[in-house]
């Protein structure tokens, strides 16, 4: 990156936030500034989806930007709701998530964090991806964040992302693992 803050375009604030406290550990802190655009999304696949909207996402402000999208897939669903997992969220709750898969043995979900890197208008996104798998789990821990009550990752000793220190989080989650490759692309590219 040249000395110019990276803009990261999202309109979540507790994305904002995780992203601002791992991007600020380690040797070399990067510092990010945040514009609060509510993107159209396209269907597709996590990466279809990630590469559309940052590509507009750039367009908007005219410059280099960050977008991330976060996916949520079960894995007895074929990796659904996936990238439309907010709409999913936003219409059955924690406890229609977990009706969901009722009929299912398998509880298995994947968090999957699709960071897209855009040097400026009319240049191709690259991506970063992070997974974490885990389970889905009836609600337990602090509702603050999305589905943060209702997702078991298989490193965290039984607890849900909600129940989990938001540090602890911060070191196993999708979204830890997808800025560990970005941060290495971009001090590579500096
Ligand atoms: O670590 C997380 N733990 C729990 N829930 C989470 C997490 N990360 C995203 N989420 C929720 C927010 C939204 O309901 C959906 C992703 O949708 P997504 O379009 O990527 O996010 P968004 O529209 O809120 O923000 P943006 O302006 O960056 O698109 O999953
Ligand atoms: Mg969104």
């Amino acid at each position: 990156m040249a000395s110019q803050n990276l803009v990261f375009v999202t309109g979540n604030a507790n994305k904002l936030k995780e992203v601002k406290a791992i991007l600020s550990q380690g040797g070399h802190p990067i510092e990010i500034d945040n514009q609060a655009l509510d993107l159209p999304e396209i269907q597709g696949t996590t990466v279809e989806v990630a590469i559309e909207k940052c590509k507009r996402a750039a367009e908007l402000i005219n410059g280099p930007c960050i977008t991330e999208d976060t996916a949520l897939a079960f894995i007895a669903l074929g990796g659904l709701p996936g990238p439309y997992i907010k709409h999913f969220m936003a219409e059955l709750g924690h406890e229609g998530l977990n009706k969901m898969l009722v009929g299912f043995d398998d509880k298995g979900a994947e968090a999957i964090c699709t960071f897209a890197y855009s040097a400026g208008p009319g240049t191709e996104p690259i991506i970063f991806e992070g997974r974490t798998a885990g389970k889905i789990v009836p609600a337990r821990g602090t509702k603050v964040f999305g589905w943060d009550p209702i997702f078991e990752p298989t490193v965290s000793g039984g607890q849900t992302y909600a129940e989990m220190d938001p540090q602890e989080k911060n070191k196993i989650s999708h979204r830890y693992k997808a800025l560990d490759k970005l941060r290495t692309y971009l001090q590579s590219h500096a």
